[in-house]
């Protein structure tokens, strides 16, 4: 039973209520997080970090007057519970509920959606600057993680900060935490300021301080205090240099004292950063034993933490397989963007620890990175999710393919990644790749095939990109690994009336289409096209000559897609037939299940038979079988 909770379905009904009080309903957030999550899955450890911090703004300022944004957002749960979205918490991130990140569309409160990192501090001076032309007297209040401060976007931003606005709350939310260990001088910088001693002492004197006399006294004390000891310790804080006052580090889980800073900086007359130190998944023991903290996760036990054991998944065989093949080719090295165990990469890491690299959450860095090894001789591999890949796409043009570069991508998440949304699904990626010049753009449709498109990459001497989704792989028999013909499809089935092709992991559908069609009479050819770019040309162009219609499947947006490519081919040499292209809408695709949302839009067996099948009864085609 959570009394206070149950109260709750809007920020004024924290507005009133004592220290004690919001330290029991901090509690009771705490507890229905974590049983809650335990059915749905979510992001349990950030947002256990910061439900202090969500109480202590949302009892100071005012939302949605005053606006709060979070970098990536996948730490708002206590925000969306604050906000009146309590009682409908449990759809979190399930079909029809609520999107896991901040939404427009979803609340009043949600002022910017996010879902990628570093795009909070932008948004935030964007907003701040837009009050001020207006006239406005509103706070903006931006809480970015440590890690979010390792993407060059933060930094961007906070060039441009103290220029171009007098009023800004910026709250760093440390907890020395990406979804792995923070990484590179940023982290280093923040733990070094964090372990200080004698911040430590002034964490003790200004937790002492605020608790007797509290409010602004208070945090003037502590602010002098610091000042003091930056003078001894640190010449110039980082973001003092920004042109943005520095106040900290504190506890992030100290509500009283929160409250009386947050009401502090509301008076500052310039733009402040707030240093708080926070625990993820605190309150959660398996949370804190765990090395991942328990970033995003599916259901799991809420009492031990444990989750379902599940099948080996792509990532996996795209590590393991990487492993080994580095084994045999010492060119080998591996790029991460803060995403080890998300790619498997932390799988590769400790078999080759000095070919591995995780640069933060930095995706332009990273495929710049790759293109200065591979002048010099090295193959590097960015092991980067399709989505995240997009913040990319100019250095893949302009630093990779336009040196011809051999660097490889290999795109985790290609395709409908589920439950985090429109902002995390992989379906533009053979539009963004396909018109590069030199680049080879593959898609296995298994894991065996993953394993001969890794090797075929490394004897290329341009870029190349392998697409593979999320999820179990297919479960085929282990065989070694070959070298692809580039450009050659795999024909598995001949047929003269339709040829149906499945890319990638949708070649299931594409066998399931041929085998109903060939039921009913007709001759269906089944294609694996293997690559994207360069297409096979000649079996398409050898099966337009004889077949009535093509059906091509694929997990992407129909838009520049594999199935355009296959229109494209068919333009070139006059050729009319038809192409059914299974594949997503030109829409952004909600968060949901795989296969309710296949079905929803239409990428189902029965949807393209239903569309192929008039063209093959209507072309003069009559049933091979007689009777
Ligand atoms: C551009 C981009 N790259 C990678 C990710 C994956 N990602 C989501 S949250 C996260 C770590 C964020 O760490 P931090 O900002 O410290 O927040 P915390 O989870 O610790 O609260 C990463 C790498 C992302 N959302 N966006
Ligand atoms: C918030 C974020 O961007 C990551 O935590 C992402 O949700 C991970 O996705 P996967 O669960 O597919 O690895
Ligand atoms: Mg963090």
């Amino acid at each position: 039973m959570a009394a206070l909770l149950d109260s709750i379905n809007s920020p004024a009904d924290i507005k009133h209520l004592n220290p004690a009080q919001l330290a029991t309903l901090a509690e009771e957030i705490r507890e229905f997080l974590i049983q809650s999550l335990a059915k749905t899955g979510g992001h349990l450890g950030p947002n256990l970090g910061v439900v202090e911090l969500t109480l202590a703004m949302h009892y100071v300022f005012n939302s949605p007057q005053d606006k709060f944004l979070f970098d990536v957002s996948h730490q708002v749960y206590t925000h969306k519970i604050l906000t009146g979205r309590r009682e409908q918490f449990g759809t979190i991130r399930q079909p029809g509920g609520l999107n896991g990140f901040m939404l427009r569309t979803e609340c009043e409160h949600d002022c910017y959606g996010a879902g990628h990192a570093g795009t909070a501090l932008s948004a935030a001076l964007g907003m701040a600057v837009a009050r001020d032309l207006a006239g406005g007297t509103e706070d903006i209040v931006a809480v970015a993680g440590d890690a979010a401060f390792t993407n060059g976007i933060s930094f961007e931003a906070l060039n441009n900060i103290a220029d171009q606005t007098k009023k800004l709350i910026v709250v760093l939310n440390d907890n020395e935490w990406s979804i792995d260990r923070n990484v590179g001088a940023i982290a280093r910088y923040f733990h070094k300021v964090v372990t200080n001693e004698h911040y430590q002492q002034l964490h003790r004197l200004s937790k002492r301080v605020v608790e007797k006399i509290g409010g602004k006294t208070a945090v003037n004390v502590m602010r002098r205090a610091e000042e003091a000891a930056k003078g001894m310790l640190w010449p110039s804080m980082l973001f003092e240099e920004f042109g943005l006052d520095y106040y900290g580090p504190v506890d992030g889980h100290n509500l009283p004292l929160l409250i009386e800073t947050f009401k502090f900086l509301k008076t500052a007359e310039r733009p402040v950063l707030l240093h708080v130190l926070t625990q993820k998944g605190r309150g959660f023991q398996p949370a804190l034993d765990l090395t991942k903290k328990f970033h995003g996760l599916g259901p799991y036990d809420p009492e031990t933490g444990k989750t379902a054991a599940g099948q080996q998944t792509w990532s996996e065989a795209f590590a393991t397989t990487l492993a080994e093949l580095a084994n045999m080719d010492s060119r080998i090295v591996a790029i991460t963007a803060a995403m080890p165990n998300g790619t498997g990469l932390d799988l590769f890491r400790p078999i080759h620890p000095k070919r591995y690299f995780d640069v933060g959450i930095a995706e332009e860095h990273a495929v710049i990175f790759a293109a200065g090894m591979a002048t010099r001789g090295f193959r590097p591999v960015c092991a980067i999710y399709s989505t995240f890949l997009q913040r990319a796409f100019d250095p893949i043009v302009h630093d990779v393919a336009l040196q011809k570069l051999p660097v490889v991508f290999c795109m985790d998440r290609a395709g409908l990644s589920g439950d985090d949304g429109p902002t995390h699904h992989g379906l533009f990626d053979i539009a963004y790749l396909r018109g590069i010049p030199d680049m080879v753009l593959m898609a296995p449709k298994d894991e065996n095939e993953l394993a001969d498109m890794m090797k075929t990459s490394f004897t290329l001497e341009g870029p190349s990109a392998i697409r593979y989704p999320r999820g179990p792989v297919v479960g085929v028999q282990k065989r070694p690994a070959q070298v692809l013909p580039v450009g050659k499809a795999e024909v598995l089935a001949d047929g003269s009336d339709v040829a149906v092709l499945g890319l990638g992991h949708m070649m299931p559908l594409a066998l399931e289409l041929a085998a109903r069609l060939e039921g009913e009479g007709y001759s269906a050819a089944v294609i694996n096209p293997r690559f994207i770019k360069p297409i096979d040309r000649d079996t398409i162009i050898r099966y337009a000559e004889r077949v009535s219609a093509f059906v091509t499947f694929e997990d992407h947006v129909k838009m520049g897609g594999f199935g355009s490519a296959v229109l494209e081919v068919l333009e070139e040499v006059g050729s009319k037939v038809p192409v059914v292209r299974v594949a997503w809408p030109d829409q952004f695709i909600e968060h949901g299940k795989v296969d309710a949302l296949r079905k929803k839009y239409g990428l189902t067996v029965e949807a393209a038979h239903d569309q192929v099948f008039p063209m093959l009864t209507s072309r003069r085609r009559s049933p091979l079988l007689a009777g």
